[in-house]
């Protein structure tokens, strides 16, 4: 079955503030814009999607994500992620009804195509259902089957909100960079480790060599 994804942006000037430490403020809207492109290019090239809107009021980051072939939504709730997302789930259901959906965060570099198409391909099975994050207490992706609402409820401990809510928990191994979001420096060397897509890993190279 093909998916629906809705991957939100935050403007990039206040993303990833948690990255302060890591990334300057000149060098942290770059890092959370190549986090964006590198987790778009994986989900597009994810067999089981079929496209990709992302909700943004971000002018840079919709011009350059529309470039690899996502869909740009405005995010004209302006009223934090939950809002940006359901707001997103209704206007590509207002095309494609049929169609299953999936909020999945712009800030996983080191998606693989193939870890995401095991992840959409469990979800299928269920009418709701979401994958922890590396952590285990916040949601990387959120999953609705046809005619469910995605009713997300991403922020501070989302994994037992979206548990209490219903949804089922997907538990899979070897799906960990579907998992792995990235908030903090720590997170980002997981990240690293696991290995980036061309994007972050240029921004990255670029803090090494600063000395950041
Ligand atoms: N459209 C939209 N996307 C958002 C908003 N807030 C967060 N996001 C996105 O939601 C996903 C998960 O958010 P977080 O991991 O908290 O990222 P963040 O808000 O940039 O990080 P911090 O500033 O450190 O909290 C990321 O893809 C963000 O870009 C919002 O108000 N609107
Ligand atoms: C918004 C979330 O992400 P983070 O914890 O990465 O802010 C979440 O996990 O629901």
């Amino acid at each position: 079955m093909q998916w629906t994804l809705v991957v939100p942006v935050k403007p990039l000037a206040r993303a990833k503030s948690r990255l302060a430490d890591t990334a300057h403020d000149g060098v942290r809207p770059s890092l959370a814009l190549a986090f964006a492109q590198d987790t778009v290019t994986a989900a597009l090239a994810c067999p089981e999607v079929a496209d990709v809107a992302v909700v943004t009021d971000d002018v840079r980051a919709g011009r350059e994500l529309a470039k690899l072939g996502a869909g740009v939504v405005p995010d004209e709730p302006g009223g934090g992620l939950n809002a940006a997302l359901a707001h997103g789930a209704a206007v590509v259901r207002a095309t494609r009804p049929a169609r299953p959906v999936a909020a999945l965060n712009a800030d996983l570099p080191a998606l693989r195509p193939a870890e995401l198409a095991r992840v959409l391909a469990a979800a299928t099975e269920f009418p709701r259902a979401f994958l922890a994050d590396a952590a285990g207490i916040g949601t990387t992706l959120l999953a609705a089957a046809p005619g469910r609402e995605l009713d997300p409820e991403f922020g501070m401990d989302s994994a037992a909100r979206h548990r209490t809510s219903g949804a089922v928990e997907l538990r899979l191994e070897g799906v960990d960079s579907v998992r792995q979001d990235v908030d903090t420096g720590g997170d980002l060397r997981a990240a690293l480790a696991l290995g980036v897509g061309p994007r972050t890993a240029a921004v990255a190279a670029r803090l090494l060599t600063a000395g950041q």
